[in-house]
């Protein structure tokens, strides 16, 4: 089932929770809403769903407008972080739920709603738990039988939000992996919600980046991260240095520096130059390229990380190298370097520049630390 989404608007009170929203998902894609806490993600689900409704806006399913039709009329099967599960039910009833609710003649028998619920407690590789409660269950034991339940009516959409989002590392590892699967295996519609980036890198065809209600870009992985079409989109895939240069007849300066590179950039004026740690590499002194003090170096298993601070603005710059890098290897706080980007992406200078933010890694600290240096 394709789904055209055409100028979708709603607001909270006079919040604009999504802000014209246009986006064309094909039969059997697997896509990704990605974007940071309070970008219209779920409020962009749930109005695919029919939980919300738009203020002005337009959704069809297979080419029908379904905008102003309630929830059960939709065929979408919904999957919520927290396990919706009835709690006072077994694993069989409440994967038949949707289908033991049918009214009259859409009621299947008994026997084809067991069926059923066997067909599915075997593709979510739950066989022989079906007597269990919720209860009995572990966290990703709980989001599968949610999903065969989703899965029951044989959904037109699966439309899932944040569903691993209350798992642990490894379990939602294990789920991702086994959703895409699941997927290739069953060829439904679907659409998920995460903030975590990699999660949609990983799993979807195309992930699509929300930003204050709007989508800032639409691609699949290799698009949105190695070609972010916005500022926003290039620094929310990843970590990114970001310094001032002037683009002038389709050459690019880097502020303080008299080399030049090529840009495909044919305005002039004055940007702001994205470098992503592992497309900026130490050359020799002779080289194209920017002067920098070493001031931390961090091995963590084949990269080496390199924190330096440019010779002329002090500026911070991170690197990340291969350990089979020799310009890189022997590098120690102190020592003189020249770095020099491989690859970048420039937008026109922003008014007030954000200084580059990375984080200042402490080498060998409890990954608590770690993350605590980085907010
Ligand atoms: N029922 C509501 N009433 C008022 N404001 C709402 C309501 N639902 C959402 N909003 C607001 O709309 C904006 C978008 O919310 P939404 O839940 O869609 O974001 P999100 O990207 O899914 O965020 P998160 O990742 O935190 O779930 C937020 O600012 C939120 O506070």
């Amino acid at each position: 089932m394709n789904i055209q989404i055409r100028g979708i608007h709603k607001a909270f009170a006079s919040f604009p929770a999504l802000d014209g929203v246009n986006l064309d998902i094909e039969s059997g894609e697997l896509i990704a809403l990605l974007g940071p806490s309070g970008s219209g993600k779920t409020t962009l689900l749930r109005t695919i769903a029919g939980l919300e409704f738009p203020d002005a806006g337009e959704i069809s399913f297979g080419g029908e407008n379904i905008a102003s039709r309630p929830v059960r009329e939709r065929g979408v099967g919904f999957v919520f972080q927290h396990y919706a599960l009835f709690k006072h039910m077994t694993v069989a009833d409440n994967i038949a739920f949707g289908l033991n609710v049918r009214k009259g003649s859409a009621r299947p028998s008994k026997e084809a709603i067991q069926q059923r619920v066997h067909e599915l407690l075997d593709l979510v590789q739950l066989s022989g738990l079906d007597k269990r409660y919720p209860s009995q269950l572990s966290g990703g034991q709980r989001q599968r039988v949610a999903l065969a339940r989703a899965l029951a009516i044989d959904p037109k959409v699966l439309l899932l939000d944040e569903p691993f989002g209350a798992l642990d590392a490894k379990v939602r590892k294990d789920l991702r992996r086994w959703l895409r699967e699941l997927h290739d295996k069953t060829g439904y519609t679907t659409i998920f919600v995460t903030h975590d980036q990699e999660e949609a890198l990983e799993l979807a065809d195309r992930v699509v980046v929300m930003n204050r209600g709007r989508i800032e870009q639409v691609g699949n992985n290799q698009q949105v991260y190695e070609q972010p079409a916005t500022p926003f989109v290039f620094d929310f895939l990843g970590s990114v240095n970001i310094l001032p240069g002037e683009v002038k007849d389709r050459q690019l300066r880097f502020d303080g520096s008299d080399d030049v590179w090529d840009s495909e950039s044919k305005e002039s004026g004055l940007v702001d130059i994205y470098v992503r740690p592992h497309d900026l590499q130490i050359v020799d002194a002779a080289a194209p390229g920017l002067d920098a003090t070493v001031t931390l170096v961090q091995r963590a298993g084949a990269l080496i990380r390199i924190s330096a601070a440019l010779a002329t603005s002090g500026e911070r710059i991170e690197l990340e190298l291969s350990h089979l890098d020799t310009l890189a290897r022997s590098r120690q706080p102190g020592d003189a370097i020249r770095v020099a980007p491989i690859t970048f992406g420039l937008f026109p200078r922003a008014p007030h520049r954000r200084p580059t933010t990375l984080p200042d890694v402490v080498p060998n600290a409890p990954a608590e630390n770690r993350e605590r240096a980085r907010n």
